[in-house]
């Protein structure tokens, strides 16, 4: 890859991260690989999802994608010329076990063999997430999440994945955000599997977190040293405690506090009292879904800024959120309306820190979505690298108030599927032509490969 444009960061007032400090990029199996009816793989609940009149932007799929399962050594070339240490991606299980149970799929079992020998002789360390949301349907048939049973299956499915790459991989991530999969998945119904059903949406927040637990205990008895779980974590903002308090325990604690702490918030377990009687969590279930984990994943994007307001209705997204309104933030916004306040990734990690001491943090998805223009062979994506800039600079900052945090990894590497949006929201630091797979890297992944080189800003 040419270098067409170089940042040359002035070596005063570098912001140096601390000595073997791991960067590098993340993406997700549905978002980026394509290839999804080749060499076996089954039908994802997305595969449904998108194919569902209105649900997803102009009926776009994930199909094609980035075509990432046949162009995967090209897209190793692309992170090593950028100089990455590491690269998260995530196992498609339906490519695994077409039906979400039995025996694996040996050719689905063969793509993620090449890929993560690709990145060993390409020096990068693979970070494997084992579900980023693309349940086989089949499950999905049964019940999802909502079926306790499929957090036997995951496990199951933990243990094949285990016994095929953990001789290569060290660091293993179980879920990607529980709360996408449980809240806009089985509440709102705006992602995969569209259903809208809040008084279900506790329990399958739950059976994920079993499954996270069980996944832990397999991965744990075959040998894994490096196990972890990706939350998505948002600081919340409010002139109103109570409100402020609500929607941290319907977003962060009702997640945190089970897997670290061994227990369910009980004001969380009393506002979802009004949907459910929590008769799904058993003897026993809360610990294995607390088992000791090595590394937090820390997804941030934006802090939530709520409101105490008499009579507003319950926020889709945050069922037993009754009494709390969602104005926005007086700030700069990204192309998906999010805004932009690096201060409160410090205002996360600083809280991690201290309400969830003793596990290492990993910023594991941190990136912005802008409209991005192809000029002469470039991308001057400004807004995104000052994105990236800023939040790289609370970070530091985080560190320096004493938080542990191993690594950050930018999301995304390529532009990709963004779920109900299609591709018409670009976050990645290299640009994909999705008519001719061309990809392009953006002046912020040539921005990202100086701060990787000089381990800062
Ligand atoms: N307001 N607001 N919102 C902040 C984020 C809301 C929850 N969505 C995420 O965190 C998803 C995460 C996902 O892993 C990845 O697969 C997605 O591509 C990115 C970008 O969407 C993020």
């Amino acid at each position: 890859m040419s270098a067409q444009k170089s940042y040359n960061l002035q070596d005063s007032g570098v912001l140096r991260f601390p000595e073997g400090f791991v960067w590098g990029a993340a993406t997700a199996a549905y978002q980026i690989e394509g290839a999804a009816r080749d060499d076996g793989r089954g039908p994802s609940i997305w595969d449904t999802f998108s194919r569902t009149p209105g649900k997803v932007h102009a009926g776009h799929t994930g199909d094609v994608a980035c075509d990432h399962y046949h162009r995967y050594p090209e897209d190793v070339r692309i992170m090593g010329d950028l100089g990455l240490h590491a690269y998260r991606f995530s196992i498609s299980w339906p490519r695994i076990q077409p039906d979400g149970a039995g025996p694996a799929n040996p050719r689905g079992l063969d793509f993620y063999d090449r890929l993560v020998d690709e990145l060993q002789g390409g020096g990068i360390t693979p970070i494997v997430t084992l579900y980023h949301w693309d349940l086989p349907q089949t499950l999905e048939d049964r019940g999802g999440w909502t079926n306790r049973e499929t957090a036997e299956r995951f496990a199951e499915y933990a243990a094949i994945m285990y016994s095929r790459l953990g001789d290569r991989v060290e660091t293993w991530t179980t879920l990607n955000e529980p709360w996408c999969s449980a809240f806009l998945g089985y509440a709102s119904g705006i992602h995969a599997p569209g259903r809208t059903e809040p008084e279900v949406s506790f329990a399958a927040a739950h059976h994920l977190l079993l499954g996270h637990g069980l996944a832990v205990q397999a991965l744990r008895a075959a040998g894994a040293s490096q196990i972890g779980i990706t939350l998505n974590l948002a600081p919340v903002l409010s002139d109103d405690a109570e409100a402020a308090s609500i929607v941290d325990g319907l977003q962060n604690r009702i997640f945190l506090d089970p897997v670290l702490r061994g227990e369910y918030p009980a004001d969380v377990v009393e506002r979802a009292g009004r949907f459910t009687d929590w008769s799904f969590v058993k003897d026993g279930d809360l610990e294995i879904i607390s088992q000791p984990i090595d590394l937090l994943g820390v997804n941030y994007y934006n802090p939530q800024t709520v409101t105490g307001r008499a009579g507003e209705p319950a926020n889709p997204v945050y069922p037993g959120s009754e009494g709390v309104a969602f104005p926005g933030a007086d700030a700069p916004k990204t192309a998906m309306g999010w805004p932009v306040q690096p201060f409160g990734l410090t205002d996360l990690l600083v809280r991690l820190s201290h309400d969830y001491p003793g596990t290492p943090l990993i910023i594991t998805e941190n990136g912005a979505a802008f409209d991005d223009v192809v000029e002469d062979g470039q991308v001057h994506d400004v807004g995104r690298l000052s994105y990236l800039d800023g939040h790289l600079r609370a970070a530091h900052a985080a560190i320096e108030a004493g938080v542990d945090l191993r690594g950050y990894l930018v999301w995304s590497l390529l532009d990709n599927f963004e779920w109900a949006e299609g591709y018409r929201k670009r976050f990645g630091v290299v640009h994909v032509d999705y008519n001719t797979q061309r990809r392009t890297p953006k002046d912020s992944a040539l921005w990202y490969r100086e701060v990787v080189r000089r381990n800062g800003l």
